[in-house]
């Protein structure tokens, strides 16, 4: 079946565009389906029409009213004006799908004040490409039919689970802050490759490489990360030595206690605004 579906996304950053440009890719969606409008940044939905070739709108209003499919994607402390500014604009026959961090489905329906279909869900910026992991949970007046519906949006752009609700903070410290973390390890291997003397860009092509091998392995094969691991670590050779420096600077705690708090993070940034808007249905 032809999708006819308009899509408008309501935040114009990197996220937005990470999205959009995944689901071009994919040609689920036409560029002339696709709408982003922001609060004031007229350059940045230039730069995205001139990119993409998508819809830019004079008429927020008549956008929004025609649109199937609205994506939340202002960050959370702009989310209480960003959805009260559309409010008037929004009705029970459309689809709105969050990516905000944090923000529970049950706030943006009572922001709303409207009995509509949310979908909440956890992408990472590896969209760009169509790799995104994304998880996907379902607010309280959305179907089945919603669901599928934001599952083939996102299988546009990587993979996709369905998660409870509440394991959405989890997710979003796991995969959606997740490619940060890769980006940081990636820095200090560079850093590192500075100062024991190798030269920029045979360091650059080295680690990424060293980088997609892994990911691979761990895709491809049946063992797990620490045999993997193993297997590299000669006895008394130089991985064991500098493994051996990793764990005198608690790099796996460091890690744990990192994802830990990006998921408390993800808590605190809802609570705030569970509390100031809670329904009072
Ligand atoms: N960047 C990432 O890796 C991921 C981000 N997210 C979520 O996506 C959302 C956006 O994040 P980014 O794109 O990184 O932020 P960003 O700061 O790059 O983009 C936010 C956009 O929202 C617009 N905006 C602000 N107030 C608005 C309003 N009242 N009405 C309409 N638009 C408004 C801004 O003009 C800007 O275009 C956040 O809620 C974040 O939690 C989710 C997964 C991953
Ligand atoms: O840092 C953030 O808050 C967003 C959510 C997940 C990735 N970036």
């Amino acid at each position: 079946m032809e999708n006819k579906q308009k899509v408008v996304f309501v935040g114009a950053g990197s996220m937005a565009e990470a999205m959009i440009s995944g689901m071009l890719q994919k040609e689920l969606f036409a560029p002339s389906q696709i709408t982003v409008i922001n609060r004031s940044n007229t350059e940045r939905i230039d730069y995205l029409q001139m990119t993409y070739g998508i819809h830019t709108t004079q008429n927020k209003e008549i956008t929004l009213k025609n649109a199937d499919i609205m994506i939340l994607a202002m960050k959370p402390k702009d989310v209480v004006e960003g959805v009260t500014n559309i409010r008037e604009f929004v009705n029970s026959r459309q689809l709105i799908i969050s990516v905000l961090a944090g923000v529970a489905t049950t706030t943006i329906t009572d922001l709303l004040q409207t009995k509509v279909a949310v979908i909440r869900a956890m992408p990472n910026t590896s969209a760009t490409i169509g790799k995104s992991a994304t998880a996907l949970s379902v607010g309280k007046y959305a179907t089945e039919e919603d669901l599928n519906i934001a599952h083939q949006l996102f299988t546009t752009i990587g993979i996709v689970t369905t998660v409870a609700e509440k394991d959405l903070h989890a997710v979003t410290g796991l995969s959606g802050s997740g490619p940060a973390y890769v980006y940081y390890l990636v820095e200090a291997m560079e850093k590192a490759a500075d100062e024991i003397g190798l030269e920029k860009k045979i360091a650059k092509e080295l680690i990424l490489q060293t980088i997609i091998g892994a990911a691979e392995m761990l895709k491809t094969s049946t063992k797990q990360p620490a045999i993997l691991r193993r297997e590299v670590t000669s006895p008394g050779g130089t991985t064991e030595a500098g493994i051996k420096v990793l764990e005198q600077f608690h790099y796996q705690e460091a890690m744990i206690s990192c994802i830990k708090r990006a998921t408390t993070r993800s808590s605190e940034l809802g609570e705030a605004l569970t509390q100031s808007t809670a329904s009072q249905d």
